[in-house]
């Protein structure tokens, strides 16, 4: 379905910043953008001139214009130029929230300080934002002089940055993202906090060298409140956001004489415009003071797997299914066991491994990383938890290759902090085998996924089967990852050849 997502905020008369960034940042998520405008500003890239709020009246009239045809699947509010419209937004906001069949979701960018530095809201909205219009807002985006205002908290260091986010929180915003744009901390580096419910990261890169970064802000927001309409999820919005707004500053170019508007581009397609997911045991993380967990081992850049392309890959709970999957010709397996004991478990990785050196197939198992590794397997697979439990300096001694798990583009990214031996995408369907509640991506994410990850080998995982492997092969993922597609086939010889027929072009089948 196509989303529409309003935007309520002032119009910029130089184009770079306001309704017009808005409009432009959320076209290139191909999402509709309805406008609700709250003030024209006279401004051109060396100020702004004049604010003219629109009357509560007239901003009413255009919400109430798009309400009965086109309502949002999120708000993003910008620029609210005094208390009247505040109030006004707000009790529109409880009323949707309490009324709609799907309640929108609100994305508030509190548009205080231009940057320019001119200040955008008249002083006294700041008590009015805190108390009648947070309590309605999903994810808040303040800059570092945003949160200051608001919160009074100043921010000296990442405890300060989220204590603010603490603040932001009680007063009843449920997301908080505070953008590092203005933050020299550490130094050269653009590090923004995100505070989610109770969980909370970093995401940083080096800061973009340009003057020309009028309408950043807002062009942050409205990508996200576009992913979110899209049903990504908050980690996800967040770094194509970050993506989107790097890639942007790289092509801001002048148009008058002062500070340029951020280019609007496109989906971000270049892995070195994504921000680093901060984690602890990285540079960044010890900047910030990032705590470990006391068994915690970080290491990046596992053995390589023998080619690009892992082919058909057949993911089995039993040595039975992994020995019948060899002889039918399959050379990436995964043994999966679950809610077995040590000792069953001890001697099956054992005959996996053996398998795996006669039909000379690379056998992988899953999660139990300290029994590959005694019984010398081709490597194992985690998951994302599991990276931070596992001693991966001794499977990465050991030689073993690892591959990892992803469910979007936060995780993804995570992954790549490690240099994985090969990266899995899921689930693209839904699938019975395991819950993937929330986390199902779809063939359009996996065509983003797999040029960003071109580097690693690729898997995909979930949902696919016979039917649907020549469209998933045809995104470019170097291997198909199945459960049932085997082992549930009535004819399972004959599900083989066909899926390595779609997978690797075999032409066996
Ligand atoms: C190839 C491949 N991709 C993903 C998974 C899922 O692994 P994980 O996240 O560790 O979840 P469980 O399989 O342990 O439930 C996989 N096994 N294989
Ligand atoms: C283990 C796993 N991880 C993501 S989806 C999935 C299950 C895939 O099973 P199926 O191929 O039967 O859908
Ligand atoms: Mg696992």
């Amino acid at each position: 379905m196509n989303q529409v997502v309003w935007s309520i905020a002032g119009s910029d008369s130089g184009g770079g910043a306001g309704i017009q960034a808005d409009i432009k940042a959320m076209q290139s998520f191909s999402v509709h953008c309805c406008t609700v405008i709250t003030a024209l500003t006279a401004q051109n890239s060396l100020g702004v001139e004049a604010l003219n709020p629109i009357s509560t009246e007239v901003i009413e009239s255009q919400l109430q214009a798009l309400v009965t045809d086109m309502p949002a699947t999120v708000i993003k509010i910008g620029m609210l130029a005094n208390v009247q419209q505040i109030q006004l937004i707000s009790e529109h906001l409880k009323h949707y929230k309490n009324t709609w069949e799907v309640p929108p979701l609100v994305v508030y960018d509190p548009v205080a300080i231009a940057s320019s530095g001119d200040l955008l809201t008249e002083e006294d909205t700041v008590s009015a934002i805190k108390e009648c219009l947070l309590p309605w807002v999903d994810v808040v985006t303040p800059n570092t002089h945003e949160t200051q205002l608001l919160t009074g908290v100043y921010l000296i260091g990442p405890s300060a940055v989220k204590e603010a986010a603490q603040k932001l929180q009680s007063y009843g915003a449920k997301s908080v993202i505070i953008k590092g744009g203005h933050w020299d901390y550490p130094s050269g580096y653009c590090i923004d906090y995100c505070l989610q419910d109770t969980h909370e990261y970093w995401l940083g890169n080096e800061k973009i060298q340009t003057p020309h970064s009028h309408g950043t802000g807002c062009s942050m927001a409205s990508v996200i409140a576009a992913c979110l309409a899209k049903r990504y999820p908050l980690k996800d919005a967040f770094i194509l956001a970050k993506a989107y707004i790097n890639q942007g500053l790289k092509a801001a170019v002048r148009y008058g004489e002062g500070i340029g508007p951020v280019a609007h581009t496109h989906f971000p397609v270049n892995l070195a415009d994504y921000p680093q997911v901060i984690e602890a045991g990285s540079w960044l993380g010890d900047e910030l003071d990032f705590d470990h967990p006391s068994n915690f081992t970080m290491a990046a850049g596992f053995a390589e797997c023998q080619s690009k392309k892992l082919g058909l890959y057949a993911v089995v709970d039993s040595v039975d299914w992994l020995e019948k999957c060899l002889a039918e010709g399959v050379k990436t397996v995964q043994l999966r066991m679950k809610n077995t004991d040590d000792a069953t478990l001890d001697e099956a990785i054992a005959s996996a491994v053996m398998l795996g050196q006669k039909y000379d197939a690379q056998v992988y198992i899953n999660d139990y990383w300290q029994l590959a590794i005694k019984h010398g397997a081709y490597g194992v697979h985690l998951g994302q938890e599991d990276l931070q439990t596992a001693n991966l300096i001794e499977i990465k001694e050991a030689g073993l290759r690892l591959g990892v798990s992803t469910h979007g583009f936060y995780e993804m990214l995570r992954a790549h902090n490690y240099r994985p031996s090969y990266m899995a995408f899921g689930a693209i369907y839904p699938t019975t085998t395991k819950d993937m509640t929330g986390q199902i991506q779809g063939l359009e994410k996996l065509e983003k996924f797999v040029p960003l990850m071109a580097d690693y080998p690729t898997v995909a995982i979930g949902g696919i089967d016979v039917s649907r492997a020549e469209q998933v092969a045809n995104t470019g993922v170097g291997s198909v990852a199945v459960v049932r597609a085997i082992t549930e086939a009535e004819d399972y010889p004959s599900a083989i050849a066909k899926l390595k027929q779609c997978v690797e072009g075999d032409s066996e089948a």
